[in-house]
């Protein structure tokens, strides 16, 4: 589903590589925690799958499609296989959770009876029936990463990327939001989820990849966070 072939990225202004020699590979519906100090590369390494950046060597494979080579015009239905989530959670503060979600819809030209069906549906499964008119601020920190899950999932993309989605949250809301990435996990979704949460990768005991200062150190099946080295 994602292939890394030998890729480096090194930033205009940056010292040393961002990533160095990445060679990866993740398999459609598996579930992968990107692990690492600040700064060693996760939040890079996301960005070269939803393509918001290009390596400087090697190839980056998403779906099939070598993403150095492909069109930018191509670039808008590359991502509509992809949902993201963050750890801010990036909701339109304006907008209730109904609009929040039924605008990833609705840039995508779905039509009226499509999304009134859908986005209930979504919210239903992450948890939030019944808060379809709240905004934003009128949910807990919890219930917005909800939000913002439902919005990269309705469109049910093939591939879930989450950085630091549990870093705003306290421990037991960080459950919750664990609970519900593993079951669209377990809809066939691959998720790729970039975290510091040490608890919640000993619990999850899913794939580990560790980067350090860019370079790959570990590729764990069902790893815990510290690698014991
Ligand atoms: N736009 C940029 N320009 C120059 N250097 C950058 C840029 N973005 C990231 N870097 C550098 O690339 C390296 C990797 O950063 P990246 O954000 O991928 O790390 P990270 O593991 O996601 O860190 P964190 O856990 O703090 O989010 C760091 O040294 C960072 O300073």
């Amino acid at each position: 589903m994602i292939r890394f072939e030998n890729v480096t990225k090194v930033y205009a202004r940056g010292a040393r590589p961002a990533l160095d020699a990445i060679d990866l590979e993740v398999e459609r519906g598996e579930f992968v925690f990107l692990v690492g100090a600040s700064g060693s590369g996760k939040s890079t390494f996301l960005r070269l799958v939803l393509r918001e950046e290009r390596p400087t060597g090697g190839r980056v494979f998403v779906a099939g499609r070598n993403l150095s080579t492909l069109s930018t015009w191509k670039v808008p239905h590359l991502r509509r296989q992809m949902g993201a989530v963050f750890q801010d959670f990036r909701l339109l503060p304006n907008k209730t959770v109904f609009e929040n979600v039924a605008f990833a819809l609705q840039v995508i030209g779905r039509p009226r009876h499509h999304i009134l069906t859908t986005v209930p549906d979504t919210l239903e499964l992450v948890g939030l029936g019944g808060k379809e008119k709240r905004l934003p601020h009128e949910l807990s920190g919890g219930e917005q990463q909800r939000v913002a899950i439902a919005r990269a999932f309705v469109n049910r993309p093939s591939i879930l990327l989450a950085d630091e989605p549990t870093g705003n949250l306290d421990p037991t809301t960080s459950v919750g939001i664990m609970r519900l990435l593993d079951r669209i996990n377990r809809t066939g979704t691959t998720v790729v989820m970039a975290t510091h949460d040490d608890e919640i990768v000993d619990q999850m005991r899913k794939r580990v990849v560790e980067l350090e200062m860019g370079q790959m150190v570990r590729d764990q099946s069902r790893g815990v966070y510290g690698s014991g080295r």
